[in-house]
């Protein structure tokens, strides 16, 4: 059985149907791939700090974070969004139990460098126990992504981030499910989806601005992920039916990054 991360982001978490689920559950059932489930939840987490008129800031698709910022974010990821995927998977016939990254000290973070960022984490290193225990009897595990540091504190860690480190500690292939059907560039006037993209591209997207935002951590990570020979890398719209059993099919679905 072979791990398979698979990283849904907030963009696409409300418009995921139940047959997405049911297909997770079906792989994990044909006992060939072992499901570990990552999740973001960046839109729900601004709709709280708006409501409760904290101003919130992103810089290169990543939230400035300040200790009440934290608390608003491993309230609505930990406490929201994550026990809302479990029972999804649990409707759908599935085993799911959700932890965080602060779990059985799973993810264990520092301060990222770009201290303006306040409480941003960057993964130090991944305890895996807590995964296997859970995969071992029959669980998909499902994390959010919040990081422990050494002294006790908790980190904000960007869920493709974090979807990355998974999949390098368990030598797994990483699904990135988003709310588009891949990676976007223009051509003629026309907006096609890649099928591959490679490093040197990639990077010359950054830099011209065709990539952006929240597709900027994701790539990052894919690479990352690559480096540390992850197997597969691939950017897939949650949406379109059937795309997670097609990748897991081996056929060609939305974008895959390539080195
Ligand atoms: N070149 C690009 N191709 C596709 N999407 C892009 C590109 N550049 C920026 N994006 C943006 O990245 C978004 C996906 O990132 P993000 O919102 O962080 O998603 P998620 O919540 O799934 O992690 C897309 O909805 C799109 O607006
Ligand atoms: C540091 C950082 O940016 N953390 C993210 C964590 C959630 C996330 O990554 O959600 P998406 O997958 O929906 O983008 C945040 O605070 O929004």
């Amino acid at each position: 059985m072979k791990p398979l991360v698979i990283k849904f982001g907030g963009s696409v978490l409300e418009e995921l149907p139940p047959a997405f689920y049911q297909d997770i559950v079906q792989l994990h059932k044909s006992r060939k791939w072992k499901p570990v489930i990552v999740h973001g939840g960046g839109p729900l987490i601004t709709e709280m700090l708006t409501q409760l008129a904290v101003e919130t800031e992103f810089v290169n698709g990543m939230r400035k974070t300040t200790d009440e910022v934290l608390d608003v974010v491993e309230m609505v990821l930990s406490g929201k969004v994550n026990k809302q995927v479990v029972r999804n998977i649990t409707q759908a016939g599935g085993r799911a139990a959700g932890i965080s990254g602060v779990d059985g000290n799973l993810i264990q973070a520092r301060q990222v460098e770009e201290t303006e960022l306040g409480q941003v984490g960057q993964v130090e290193a991944v305890q895996t126990e807590i995964l296997q225990s859970l995969m071992d009897r029959d669980f998909i595990p499902v994390i959010s992504p919040l990081g422990a540091g050494l002294s006790g504190e908790r980190y904000n860690i960007n869920g493709d981030v974090a979807a990355a480190a998974m999949a390098k500690a368990l030598g797994g292939s990483l699904c990135f499910v988003s709310n588009i059907p891949g990676i976007y560039r223009e051509e003629n006037g026309e907006k096609k989806v890649l099928p591959y993209i490679s490093e040197p591209e990639a990077k010359g997207m950054i830099a011209d601005g065709v990539i952006k935002e929240g597709m900027i951590p994701k790539i990052q990570s894919a690479l990352d992920a690559l480096m540390y020979k992850v197997p597969e890398v691939v950017i897939l719209d949650g949406t379109e039916k059937g795309s997670l059993i097609s990748f897991s099919k081996g056929h060609s679905v939305g974008t895959q990054v390539v080195l």
